[in-house]
């Protein structure tokens, strides 16, 4: 297990001025970290992200911006975390975790981007001060901010976290470098530092508590079942993997039998490739190395594990996969059941919401909408915008179709829960397994391995297989499909990404394709995490989806002159 590396820069030098203070040190540190003369940077769905050997200057510039960003929530600690996710292994990319274990909000996203493209010492030192003045922060007041961080598996991440935390020296802040862990493990360690342990104690250990104690209450509770639980994991060769493993191992080995398959972090080189939720996912098909037997269930993990996506084949040998949209629906179906046995107070009183994108299959929103008569919220794409919307309702069951989500319980419905009286077995049943789910799953983002957790002991709680879950509805034959375009910022879009307004008239174009195809359904936006344009396509029939699929990337194309 990594152990921490608590580095205190300058806590204790006297500090003449800090605004001086910060010019020496961004001085002296800053020479290593200029930025490359031809490149731009964009603080994009899910921070920067681009090829690792392009972002030194970057991350040095996060590391200040992250020191402001806890001066200015007067030394609340900032996460940093070095990332790319599901890109490939030459990637690398950084993002930052707001108090709670939220986003970064979105306002600072533009001050990310407008810091890591200026080109000189002096650019960077300006406009720390003007943003600093703006802000009301006081670079003289002595105090120094918060910041904790941490990588996945990358090669690029040692040097990365160098460079970011060079950046951090120029402001004096304090940072405790956690070294290999998953994204959401680290979202759970900002929210247990700022709740002053409320949430959870502040270690690896303690979220490998937290998620056993939940998980192994309710498994003791409420599973009627003699034997053991049976996953294998997919981990894209990730931080995932070990963490898993540890998990499995040392807490859970009683209750759960897994299997690791794409476990090789060690090797960076490996990462993703041919593995990971993003794979399945994208591909519709096993990753490397899983020899499935019909009706059992596996998993894979994106690269920093906050995704999962699960998948079977069927007694006829049919791939079938569970992604986030099936995850959504399993959750909300099983919390509506709970609440519904709940006592009146209860029941009567707690919305229930799903949240999705457009990028959920129409199914999956038909199903919850209709069947379930769960109201469904649809988000422009990346899980800041989701998360938001999941908060306003008491259970917010929020998951990207790619297997990026979570669920959020409001703190009436907490309060509730611990006070309110049941009245009958079934009724304390429910609000036990209502308060135990919302400790097994990582309400700050969304989280692979509590996810997995979740959907692993709802399915034993129903005594469902693979097959009863994949069963409530079926998939729209989709496809999503990229088109490399000279400049994808012209693609802009409203109504929740589902609609274009720019390039002119492409819009007109696509909705016309669309209305020839039984059941059709297609929108284009362009990426937030890779130079392309995305177009989705649904349709009733997998050939009809196809062609739909090929006739809007054509029109793409042929608006920006492809
Ligand atoms: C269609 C799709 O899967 N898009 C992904 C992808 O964003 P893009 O902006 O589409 O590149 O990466 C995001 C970060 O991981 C994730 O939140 C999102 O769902
Ligand atoms: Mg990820």
């Amino acid at each position: 297990m990594p152990h921490t590396n608590t580095i205190e820069i300058s806590s204790d030098q006297p500090t003449t001025t800090t605004a001086m203070s910060f010019r020496d040190q961004l001085h002296a540190l800053y020479a290593p970290h200029q930025k490359p003369g031809h490149l731009s940077f964009t603080y994009g769905t899910a921070g920067f992200r681009t090829l690792a050997s392009t972002l030194d200057s970057v991350v040095f510039t996060v590391g200040i911006l992250a020191s402001l960003r806890s001066k200015y929530l007067n030394g609340q600690t900032i996460g940093i975390m070095i990332t790319a996710s599901h890109n490939p292994p030459q990637d690398n990319g950084i993002k930052l975790i707001d108090p709670q274990g939220e986003m970064l909000e979105a306002s600072w996203e533009a001050y990310a981007t407008k810091l890591a493209n200026l080109g000189t010492e002096e650019e960077v030192f300006a406009e720390v001060e003007r943003l600093a003045q703006n802000l009301g922060i006081d670079l003289n007041d002595g105090v120094s901010g918060n910041v904790i961080i941490a990588r996945d598996s990358r090669e690029s991440g040692l040097a990365l976290t160098k460079a970011t935390i060079d950046g951090l020296k120029t402001m004096g802040t304090k940072v405790t470098d956690y070294q290999l862990l998953t994204t959401p493990e680290l979202h759970y360690l900002v929210k247990c530092i700022n709740t002053q342990g409320a949430y959870g104690e502040v270690s690896e250990v303690g979220y490998y508590k937290k998620l056993s104690t939940a998980f192994r209450n309710i498994y003791e509770n409420f599973v009627q079942s003699d034997s053991k639980i049976q996953i294998t994991i997919d981990a894209a060769n990730g931080i995932g993997g070990p963490k898993a493993e540890t998990l499995f191992t040392e807490y859970l080995s009683q209750y759960v039998d897994f299997q690791l398959v794409n476990n090789q972090y060690q090797d960076p080189q490996a990462l993703n490739v041919g593995s990971g939720a993003d794979f399945v996912k994208t591909n519709q098909k096993l990753p490397n190395n899983i020899t499935p037997e019909p009706l059992k269930l596996y998993a894979s993990f994106d690269g920093d594990a906050d995704r999962v996506v699960f998948y079977y084949v069927d007694s006829n040998s049919v791939f079938k996969l569970l992604d986030g949209d099936k995850i959504a629906t399993l959750l909300a179906g099983f919390f509506k059941d709970l609440v519904s046995k709940s006592p009146a107070k209860l029941s009567e009183s707690c919305q229930i919401g799903v949240v999705q994108t457009a990028y959920a299959n129409g199914s999956s929103t038909n199903h919850i909408t209709d069947v379930l008569q769960v109201p469904v919220v649809c988000t422009p794409t990346g899980v800041k915008h989701l998360h938001h919307e999941a908060a306003k309702f008491d259970i917010g069951v929020y998951f990207e179709a790619n297997g990026h989500g979570t669920v959020l319980f409001s703190e009436s419905l907490l309060s509730l829960l611990q006070t309110i009286e049941p009245s009958t077995p079934q009724e304390q049943r429910s609000i036990q397994t209502l308060i135990e789910i919302s400790n097994l799953i990582n309400q700050t983002v969304g989280d692979a391995i509590s996810d997995l957790l979740t959907v692993l002991i709802v399915l034993s709680i129903k005594q469902w297989t693979p097959d009863n879950w994949d069963e409530s509805y079926t998939d729209l034959p989709n496809r999503l499909a990229k088109v490399i375009v000279p400049d994808r910022h012209v693609f802009k879009t409203i109504n929740a990404e589902r609609q274009l307004t720019s390039p002119k008239g492409l819009q007109l174009q696509i909705d016309d394709a669309v209305s020839k195809y039984n059941g059709g359904r297609s929108f284009v936006r362009a990426s937030g995490t890779e130079d392309a344009v995305r177009v989705y396509a649904e349709a009733a029939s997998k050939s009809e989806c196809e062609e739909l699929s090929k006739e809007v990337c054509e029109l793409v194309k042929s608006s920006v002159g492809l």
